[in-house]
């Protein structure tokens, strides 16, 4: 692209000696002999370079700057002038012009002149476009982003967060800590406590509400922002509204379960979230629940979704192992810590080293083995049997128990120190019996992975099933569930499970011990189709439902005897 100059002065010989030099460095250069013809000029072009004398005429050179810089802040002025004095000189520069030459101008003088407002014109306008650039994927990011400077003022903020957390132009240059957005405030504080350490911060998934406004998920993350000298010169807050994919993570969880773990219920829901809101923190967690409520799955889902989540997730049933065995398995043991140790083995919590451990049944566990758990806990540091030398670790210590542990702190067989290190946050595992409403899930849950399992379709439960289902009391909670399941599935002829196919003890404890009142039909001998269609009131998609076969059959059936249906009508 041709570059261009403007020229103004006076004396023509100047004119055109300039004139002369810069077209042979390839400018298109348009000349003015006074103050009004350059602003005449200036009103139609822009130049790259202008050159003007500081004394054409009557007029002043100096006021043409200034005029020129109104128009453009970024425009290369150079003044020249016969009779050099600092106070114009100094006075130009201070107004912006590029360059002061003092006549005689040498050609050399001038290029170098030329070439350097060019440069300098070419800095200015690409870190214009950068900041243009910036501005545009500052503003246009839908995360809320505000800044504050070293003494927390706020000084700039982009639109999402403008609609999100409500800022006005006017609270530019405010401290942030005073700063009334109607809302807790967790960002501005956030911010405070950057500025004062300089460690970056993340916040995930806090709930964020305006007075009177709906309930926000935001995720913060404040980073703190260095000058030349690493110095902290500020901080920036990143809030992400993560509402919707909340909300849509919840129904595929619905769906689908969380992390294996299958539930619809209310309960179950509140628990997703404290595992979420757990799986980061590095706290001890205790897993409260019946037998086969899913501890084991929830500590799992702890690990999983944690920023543990690559490394290793080792499980130990305290319950399973003698005293000494258990000591050993957990803290390894040197070559001949005890007859029969021919080898050394690592113990469970170095293997677990920088993931986590779950540690089941830990209610069973004696005094001894809670003293040496303690110090892990407090120290996380231990000595393998029969060695004197400690090993650090980092693990995070999951525990599952059945057992009212509180209870056995009253009797004094569980330590109350180590109790309330375990006890840091409890989760709690409804028993199945209080979320009957997952029944339905579960069994769905269960017929495909045992049709995977055994390699042929089974598409459902008959009615009946499902009723002896709803009203067993489930002692054995899920795992009663799986198994019964997976008795029936084998032993199911048909792709629908009907209550001949399930384990004669689990119905003698429905019929026994009933939850609820169960109606007399599901403990009837199986049905026979004559009696199943009598019972349907010969409706034959009912009927099929009854006896847990599908429609097909029953018409096949009545094919080969249509007397069947005479009966029932
Ligand atoms: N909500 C659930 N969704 C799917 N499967 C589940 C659920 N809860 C439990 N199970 C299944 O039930 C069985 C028992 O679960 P788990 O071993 O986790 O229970 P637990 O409470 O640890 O039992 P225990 O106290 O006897 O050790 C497992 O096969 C598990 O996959």
């Amino acid at each position: 692209m041709i570059s261009s100059a403007l020229i103004v002065d006076d004396e023509q010989s100047i004119q055109r000696l300039l004139k002369m030099f810069l077209e042979r460095e390839g400018f298109a250069v348009r000349c003015a002999s006074t103050i009004g013809e350059a602003e005449e000029i200036l009103k139609a072009e822009k130049f790259d370079l202008i050159i003007a004398d500081i004394f054409i005429g009557k007029s002043n050179g100096i006021d043409l700057l200034r005029h020129i810089k109104s128009l453009d802040k970024n425009a290369q002025v150079a003044l020249i002038t016969g009779l050099p004095d600092v106070e114009s000189a100094a006075e130009a520069l201070r107004l912006g012009a590029f360059d002061y030459l003092t006549k005689p101008i040498s050609f050399h003088q001038i290029i170098s002149t030329a070439q350097r407002a060019l440069y300098s014109k070419r800095l200015i306008e690409e870190s214009e476009r950068k900041q243009a650039n910036l501005d545009a994927i500052f503003q246009s990011a839908s995360d809320g982003i505000m800044l504050v400077d070293s003494n927390n003022r706020l000084i700039q903020f982009n639109e999402a967060s403008m609609r999100s957390c409500g800022y006005t132009a006017d609270q530019l240059g405010m401290p942030a800590l005073s700063i009334k957005a109607g809302c807790g405030g967790t960002c501005r504080q956030m911010l405070a406590e950057v500025l004062s350490d300089g460690t970056q911060r993340n916040l995930r998934r806090l709930e964020c509400r305006k007075i009177n406004g709906p309930k926000r998920i935001i995720s913060i993350s404040v980073s703190p922002v260095f000058d030349k000298s690493g110095t902290v010169d500020g901080a920036v807050a990143i809030m992400r509204d993560e509402t919707e994919l909340v909300s849509l993570e919840k129904r595929v969880h619905r769906q689908n379960g969380y992390s294996g773990i299958m539930g619809q219920n209310a309960a179950m829901q509140r628990m997703y979230t404290l595992i979420e809101a757990l799986s980061d923190v590095q706290t001890t967690v205790l897993v409260n629940g019946e037998s086969g409520t899913g501890k084991e799955l929830v500590a799992a889902a702890l690990h999983h979704q944690g920023v543990r989540r690559d490394k290793p997730f080792v499980k130990v049933n305290c319950a399973a192992l003698s005293e000494h065995l258990l000591e050993s398995e957990l803290f390894g043991h040197v070559r001949g810590a005890y007859t029969g140790a021919v080898s050394a083995q690592v113990g469970r919590f170095q293997k677990a080293d920088g993931g986590t451990i779950f540690l089941d049944e830990i209610g069973d566990i004696s005094p001894a083995m809670q003293m040496r758990l303690l110090r892990v806990l407090q120290e996380q540091e231990f000595e393998p049997v029969g060695d004197s030398n400690s090993i650090k670790v980092d693990v995070r210590v999951i525990a599952a128990t059945n057992q009212d542990l509180a209870e056995k702190v009253r009797l004094g067989t569980f330590r109350s120190d180590l109790y309330y290190r375990l006890n840091v946050v409890r989760l709690i595992i409804p028993p199945l019996k209080d979320r009957r409403d997952d029944i339905p899930l579960l069994v769905e849950h269960f017929l495909e992975k045992f049709s995977r399992k055994f390699k042929r379709p089974l598409s459902a439960v008959s009615r009946d099933v499902l009723e002896l289902f709803m009203h067993h009391s489930w002692p054995g909670n899920v795992r009663e569930l799986e198994h019964t399941l997976e008795h029936a599935a084998i032993l199911c002829p048909s792709t629908v499970l009907s209550v001949e196919d399930l384990p004669q003890d689990f119905i003698s404890a429905v019929r026994h011990h009933p939850h609820d009142e169960v109606p007399d039909s599901a403990f009837e001998k199986q049905l026979t189709l004559a009696e199943a269609l009598e019972k349907a009131g010969g409706n034959k998609a009912k009927a099929a439902r009854l006896l847990g076969v599908s429609r097909c059959t029953i018409y096949r059936k009545l094919q080969e005897d249509p007397t069947l249906l005479d009966n029932s009508l």
